[in-house]
């Protein structure tokens, strides 16, 4: 994506020929001749660098400085001084300008320091988006049933087609999100994995986390941001939890899966990203369609390359090599001697269904290796319900206290009861009862 460049000085040739050289370098450019110009510019739009003049009509560029890196800290801001005014150039280097130039300003050095403060932004960004990625990389091990297999091998094809869209269905827990890491991974290109939730957040702050917004748009869009659709730009946008976006941003995200474009909330321009849109729910989206609640259309739209990931309990033979690599990564992390399981684990893993698929595979793991010092993991917590005897008392059991409390009540003591048993994680005990995040939190009484 071009880089979008807000000039602004007050010398209209010299603005008019120094434009004209950056668009022929491919800058995108905004020009503004005074302060007041300016701020209109930067409220329909946020640019990536500013070229600002030290002294124009209505004020000074340095004491504009503070209030532009307030409002636009992902900017990078170039003052031009007068011919030999250190000075200046110190004051805007200490007031969070990027670099300087001073008068005369030759036209090859403009383009020059513009396209290294360009590449500067690029390069911090690609950074925090290589950190997240390093934290969030799993290993993939190649599945030995023929189910999982086949949903690798799919996957395998897409990459070679960067644009297409892709729908991961399955189970909680299953590995969508693996899943669609190794999707980038795979996938040429240079462009970053970023993830959203859809459910995680207010339906209101989806529209701007998804495309951005200018200064303005809404009472506390104090800063223009980015959306993640421009951030992915030639990488891999993953969208968790996609059957809960509201219906009105269904209708934004699926114009921008047929034209590549869109505009941030408040803006006017008509911004591009080549972004690859990859979604995952583990709802039922054909009856979500029937209902109403998910629009047909983008339904379509979404599903040309669909990826089914079936549950652990249908593919029993990965269960064993997965239990194996996770402990081994487990015992890694841990700092512990590598252990193996006893028999009885093996048949454990062997017969347990694991509702939580994957994530609940990983977590009984970590739990045995720190409660559990022997050689050889046990497993007891995978027992059978029942099998420990219909005397041990059930920790997992909800009672409610005393006499009869209103419904309402002892369903927020319900929510709370799930969520003790999931361990404080608030998306899973959501999804545990069938509620909506955000349903979920007025269960408790938390919203
Ligand atoms: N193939 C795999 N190899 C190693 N670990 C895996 C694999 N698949 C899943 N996991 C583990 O299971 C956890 C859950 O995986 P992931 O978040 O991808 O599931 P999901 O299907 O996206 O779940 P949800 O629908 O709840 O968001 C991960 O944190 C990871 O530890």
């Amino acid at each position: 994506m071009s880089t979008h460049l807000l000039l602004v000085d007050d010398d209209r040739t010299f603005a008019a020929l120094a434009a004209s050289v950056l668009r022929q370098e491919g800058f995108r450019v905004t020009m503004a001749h005074s302060l007041h110009d300016a701020r209109a510019a930067l409220a329909r739009e946020a640019p990536d660098v500013v070229v600002l003049d030290r002294r124009l009509p209505d004020g000074d560029g340095i004491s504009f400085l503070p209030e532009l890196r307030t409002q636009f800290p992902d900017t990078a801001v170039l003052l031009v001084t007068a011919h030999g005014d250190i000075a200046s150039a110190v004051e805007a280097i200490k007031a969070g300008a990027r670099d300087y130039l001073s008068k005369p300003v030759e036209l090859d050095d403009l383009v020059l320091r513009a396209r290294r403060a360009a590449e500067n932004l690029q390069l911090h960004e690609r950074l925090r988006q290589a950190e997240s990625e390093l934290g969030g990389r799993r290993r993939l091990l190649r599945p030995r049933s023929s189910s999982m297999a086949a949903s690798l091998q799919m996957l395998e094809r897409i990459a070679t087609s960067p644009r297409s869209t892709v729908l991961l269905l399955g189970e909680t827990g299953v590995g969508k999100e693996v899943l669609a890491r190794h999707l980038h991974a795979l996938q040429s290109g240079q462009g970053p994995f970023v993830h959203i939730n859809c459910a995680a957040l207010p339906a209101t702050m989806v529209e701007s986390e998804l495309f951005g917004h200018e200064r303005g748009a809404f009472t506390d869009a104090r800063v223009a941001r980015r959306g993640l659709v421009e951030v992915a730009n030639n990488g891999v946008l993953f969208l968790d939890e996609v059957g809960e976006l509201p219906l009105g941003l269904q209708a934004k995200l699926l114009t921008f899966l047929d034209q590549g474009a869109f505009r941030r909330l408040g803006g006017t321009a008509e911004l591009h990203s080549t972004a690859r849109i990859v979604a995952a729910t583990n709802r039922d989206l054909t009856r979500e369609v029937a209902e109403g609640r998910f629009r047909e259309d983008l339904y379509f739209r979404l599903s040309v390359f669909r990826v089914d990931i079936p549950p652990l309990r249908e593919r029993r033979e990965d269960v064993l090599p997965m239990a194996e690599s996770l402990v081994g990564e487990l015992c890694a992390e841990l700092g512990r001697r590598p252990v193996g399981f006893s028999p009885a684990a093996r048949r454990r893993l062997e017969t347990y269904p694991f509702p939580g698929n994957v994530r609940e595979l990983r977590n009984v793991l970590e739990r045995a290796l720190v409660l559990e010092p022997g050689p050889a993991l046990e497993l007891q917590s995978l027992e059978p319900r029942g099998a420990t005897g219909p005397a041990a008392p059930d920790p997992d059991a909800f009672v409610v206290p005393g006499p009869p409390r209103p419904l309402e009540e002892v369903e927020r003591l319900y929510a709370r009861h799930v969520l003790a048993r999931m361990e404080g994680r608030r998306m899973e005990a959501a999804k545990a009862l069938g509620l909506s995040y955000p349903t979920f939190l007025r269960r408790l009484g938390e919203e």
